[in-house]
């Protein structure tokens, strides 16, 4: 768990984040976004002491992070940023045991833990472990980015714009590893982006900040039919609100009984968003809806979607 209280941050007389109090509980993702200069990555920086707050105080699982000395504090948090800051000269097995390394793990654990992470990675340690970064594709580089600041199983991992250099489809993926990990090790994510989309997609909670201060800090649906400021509500995109609506729920929360006049199916965990596109390009009222196993078990309706996708009464 996470408290941010009443933290502020000052260079000379420029007040960068300005009385910011955040909680994030065990296991959750919690997503800043906000205009450039914000003061997003100076947040994020304060949680693990890269920069030292001029006010307030920051909490890991009730903890005071000024009790112990950064260098520790820094052993106990993940920390993965953009363009992955991978040390060029080290294999990715050596990566990954950076922070095991220093906290003096023994040689056996480290190798099986820098093993286990490369397979939770998808990358095949026998393959990977002893290659260079320079001689792995962006993707591969971020995943490895990621699992070294899980290496020394933090309970807080820090995220700053981890995503930013992959192309879409390869960030839509990078995405849904990091739901998966976050699951199975319930690890809590604080993580900055500038994308709205990757926002809705990954938060449980979304900060948006504004010349230091958080306006709002609220779910996504929340935040897309109540936004508390003209700022946010610009923010999360007139244009895009009802399709973003439609992406946070799935095709399980309107499936009716009965089987669809033809279309091609879809499955109960199908977004919302992605049945519609489907329906529209298909030029269909109705699509079946399918379990894994490919037997029918009833059906999804525009109509029903467009009810969800229409701003609550
Ligand atoms: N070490 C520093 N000394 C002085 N000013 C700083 C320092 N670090 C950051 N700032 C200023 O603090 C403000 C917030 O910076 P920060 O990097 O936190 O913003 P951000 O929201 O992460 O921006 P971006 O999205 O562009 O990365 C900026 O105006 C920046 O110039």
């Amino acid at each position: 768990m996470i408290e941010i209280e009443n933290v502020t941050k000052r260079y000379g007389d420029n007040t960068v984040v300005d009385d910011v109090s955040l909680r994030v509980e065990k296991g959750q993702v919690a997503v800043i976004v906000g205009t450039s200069g914000s003061g997003k990555t100076t947040l994020l920086r304060m949680v693990n002491r890269l920069v030292e707050p001029s006010e307030g105080r920051i909490l890991i699982n009730g903890h005071d992070t000024r009790d112990m000395p950064a260098y520790q504090l820094r052993r106990k948090i993940g920390y993965a940023i953009q363009g992955h800051g991978l040390f060029p000269h080290r294999t990715v097995a050596e990566n990954i045991a950076t922070v095991p390394h220093l906290a003096g793990w023994d040689r056996a654990r480290i190798d099986t833990r820098v093993d286990e992470l490369l397979s939770l990675f998808q990358l095949e340690p026998r393959h990977y472990r002893d290659r260079h970064p320079v001689q792995l594709s962006g993707g591969e580089q971020q995943r490895v980015g990621v699992a070294r600041a899980l290496a020394a199983e933090p309970d807080v991992l820090l995220m700053d714009e981890p995503f930013g250099a992959l192309d879409p489809i390869i960030r839509a993926k990078a995405q849904d590893d990091l739901l998966d990990i976050q699951r199975k090790t319930g690890v809590t994510v604080l993580l900055v982006t500038h994308d709205m989309d990757e926002a809705m997609r990954l938060g449980d909670l979304i900060a948006v900040m504004a010349e230091g201060k958080v306006v709002q800090y609220a779910d996504p649906a929340t935040l897309l039919v109540k936004p508390a400021t003209d700022f946010v509500d610009n923010l999360v995109g007139t244009a895009d609100r009802p399709f973003r609506l439609l992406s946070l729920r799935k095709v399980d929360d309107v499936m009716e009984p009965g089987g669809a006049d033809g279309g091609e199916p879809v499955q109960p965990s199908t977004s919302l968003r992605e049945a519609y596109a489907n329906m529209l390009w298909q030029g269909r009222e109705a699509l079946p809806v399918v379990d894994a196993s490919g037997a029918a078990i009833g059906q999804v309706r525009l109509a029903a979607i467009s009810r969800l996708a229409a701003r609550p009464a």
